[in-house]
């Protein structure tokens, strides 16, 4: 993948601010504040009903946000044509229109997207071995998830964002998927955002993480960054806490006077720590997503 000094430089392209969105009594999204950096493939983490969808809706002009606002090419993308064009959803739950086919979603997408590249969407229907001639309504949930991938990647929409691409793909088509779209993103840059359970599997992809956690942000930070900074530090509990006491503590287990504490500390923290007699881990984007939104459940 190229580094981010060789892209073109491209300011924010969308800002949440203040962003909420309630459903009568559920708060799915509350206060979030953040912005997407251009060209760059961010990861969107989080449980099960955190707000991952809602938020994505919101940035893709799908749904209104109830408090704050959420601005994506400069303007507000809820039912503006010119800014949604330059946008593209690829959502888990897309609805077709009943008769519907593979080729019509194509054709669709064609007159939606100006960047559309045809000659790259037909390559990856063959690539996924998808049928053209196949109602949208029989096809497998894997497939489903294969068009919304092909549409994905070859709308080359300036921002892009994929709702858990991967439901139903077995493991070989989900690399295909990782592969191309880190080819594709070398050479055509563009703001991508990536929501996903399977944090392992894209953690090598993911260039920027937010995490979301009961509807609330959690992390915002590069994921070198990340990588870098979050560890584990574990010892005598009166000595963990007097080291970590300044840091961003993200989860703690104790027992027996003894302490397990993950932490977003700095770099040579690691090093100071061992000096002390402390043990210290390094925590993988996995962990640290568990750990960071281990504290509850499902609203
Ligand atoms: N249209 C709706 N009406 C009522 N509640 C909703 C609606 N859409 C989302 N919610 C609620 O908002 C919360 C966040 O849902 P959302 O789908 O955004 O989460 P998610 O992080 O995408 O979850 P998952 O990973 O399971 O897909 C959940 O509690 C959900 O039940």
């Amino acid at each position: 993948m190229s580094t981010r000094e060789e892209r073109p430089v491209v300011t924010d392209v969308a800002t949440v601010s203040g962003a909420g969105k309630r459903f009568n009594d559920v708060a799915a999204v509350e206060e979030v504040t953040f912005s997407l950096r251009g060209n760059v493939i961010h990861g969107l983490l989080g449980r099960n009903g955190a707000g991952k969808s809602t938020l994505m809706r919101m940035l893709a002009g799908h749904a209104r946000p109830t408090s704050g606002t959420v601005t994506v090419h400069g303007g507000n993308p809820f039912e503006n044509d010119g800014i949604t064009r330059r946008i593209c959803f690829a959502a888990e739950n897309q609805v077709y229109p009943d008769p519907f086919r593979v080729r019509d979603v194509l054709t669709a997408a064609r007159l939606l997207y100006p960047n559309w590249d045809e000659a790259y969407a037909q390559e990856l229907v063959d690539v996924f071995d998808l049928p053209r001639k196949r109602r949208m309504n029989g096809l497998s949930r894997g497939m489903r998830s294969a068009v919304g991938i092909v549409t994905g990647l070859a709308s080359r929409a300036e921002l892009t964002m994929f709702d858990e691409p991967y439901l139903g793909l077995d493991a070989t088509s989900r690399q295909l998927f990782y592969d191309r779209l880190i080819a594709d993103f070398a050479e055509n840059p563009r703001t991508i955002v990536l929501s996903t359970h399977l944090i392992d599997e894209v953690s090598a992809l993911i260039e920027h993480v937010l995490v979301i956690d009961r509807g609330r942000l959690v992390i915002d930070e590069e994921a070198e960054m990340l990588r870098g900074r979050a560890i584990t530090v574990s010892g005598p509990a009166e000595r963990v806490d007097k080291f970590t006491y300044a840091m961003t503590r993200l989860h703690e287990e104790r027992l027996l006077g003894r302490s397990r504490v993950t932490v977003l500390g700095d770099a040579d923290d690691p090093q100071h720590a061992r000096s002390l007699g402390l043990e210290v881990n390094p925590v993988s984007l996995q962990d640290l997503v568990v750990k960071s939104t281990m504290s509850g459940g499902a609203r």
